[in-house]
């Protein structure tokens, strides 16, 4: 139980983590500003898959309020990404949209090549873009389950691939992603859902592993609640007058925050941890149903 706990809790890196940051030596970007975190500035290039609308939306404005310098948004609606990004123009920061579904490799590694030229290179990359079939395993189509894990799981993979290479190679960089509270307790009748958010989950942990000894290169995953967008609209949990749904604005808030602070791993809100832990001590031990 202490094990989980510890992994669970939303703690700042360590301070050798920082420590080596500030001797490095790779030619990075990593200095004293680092030591608190990373600020969002002028040099950052932040793309936001599913950027158009929901949470995705407010991400890339509040990258913007928060400094950043170029904003891409990807997507697969043409028309919410074209208003999004007059809207992140607005909030002050140059706006790019390009049409691109995360889970086709082909198309990330193609619309990654023409952000690189048309843009410049990534150093914050946000995957955000997510679907869910909301079904049961026995009722579930094929297909609609195949396409939760493709966008929700092997999309992180594609967009990885494509844009952590040059992040370590400058030895300066954010991967966020936006994983979800059901990544590690289940929602009934959303198998397909919690079962590509809890891989989403291990992909970052692992890959935070990996980049133990590339201080400039960071993660945060983020595990909100239900939260107030049209993917689960009309969801009504129990307990919802105590745990009313977040706003998706403030979700992106509290993201963009843990990427200055470089927070690894944010619940939100902060209390579903203990929640979700409680929740599961009480599964332990229970016999499964004959
Ligand atoms: N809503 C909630 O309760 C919670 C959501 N989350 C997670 O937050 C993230 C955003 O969800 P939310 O804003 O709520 O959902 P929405 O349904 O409002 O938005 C989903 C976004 O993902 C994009 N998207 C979907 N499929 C693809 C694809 N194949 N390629 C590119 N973009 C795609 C959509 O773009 P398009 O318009 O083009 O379809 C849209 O911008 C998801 O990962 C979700 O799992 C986490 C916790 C709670
Ligand atoms: C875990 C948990 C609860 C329910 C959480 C729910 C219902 C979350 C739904 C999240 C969604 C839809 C996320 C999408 O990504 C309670 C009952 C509040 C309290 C006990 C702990």
């Amino acid at each position: 139980a202490l094990r989980a706990a510890l992994r669970l809790v939303p703690l700042p890196r360590r301070r050798s983590f920082h420590k080596n940051n500030n001797n490095d030596d790779k030619g990075g970007r990593g200095g004293d500003d680092r030591r608190n975190g990373r600020e969002i500035g002028a040099d950052d290039v932040v793309l936001v898959t599913g950027g158009g609308r929901g949470i995705g939306r407010w991400l890339a404005l509040e990258f913007a309020r928060q400094g950043a310098g170029k904003v891409v948004l990807w997507g697969r609606t043409e028309e919410t990404l074209r208003t999004t990004c007059a809207e992140v123009r607005q909030a002050g920061s140059d706006c790019w949209y390009f049409v691109c579904d995360v889970a086709d490799r082909h198309a990330v590694y193609r619309q990654a090549q023409v952000t690189r030229q048309k843009v410049g290179e990534v150093t914050v990359l946000v995957n955000n873009a997510g679907v869910v079939a909301g079904h049961s395993l026995l009722n579930i189509d094929d297909e609609a389950l195949l396409s939760t894990e493709h966008v929700n799981v092997l999309g992180h993979f594609w967009t990885l691939k494509a844009f952590l290479p040059s992040m370590l190679s400058c030895g300066h960089g954010h991967v966020v992603c936006v994983s979800s509270v059901l990544a590690l307790t289940a929602l009934p009748g959303a198998i397909d859902y919690c079962t590509s958010k809890a891989a989403a989950f291990g992909l970052m942990e692992s890959l935070s592993l990996g980049l133990e000894s590339t201080p400039g290169v960071r993660t945060t995953t983020v595990l909100p609640y239900l939260t107030d967008t049209d993917m689960f609209r009309g969801v009504k949990p129990r307990f919802s007058w105590l745990f009313p749904p977040l706003h998706a604005e403030l979700v992106a808030r509290r993201t963009v925050e843990a990427v200055k602070r470089d927070e690894a791993v944010v619940f939100m809100p902060r209390s579903m941890v203990l929640l979700v832990l409680m929740k599961s001590v009480q599964c332990w031990g229970v016999p499964l149903p004959k």
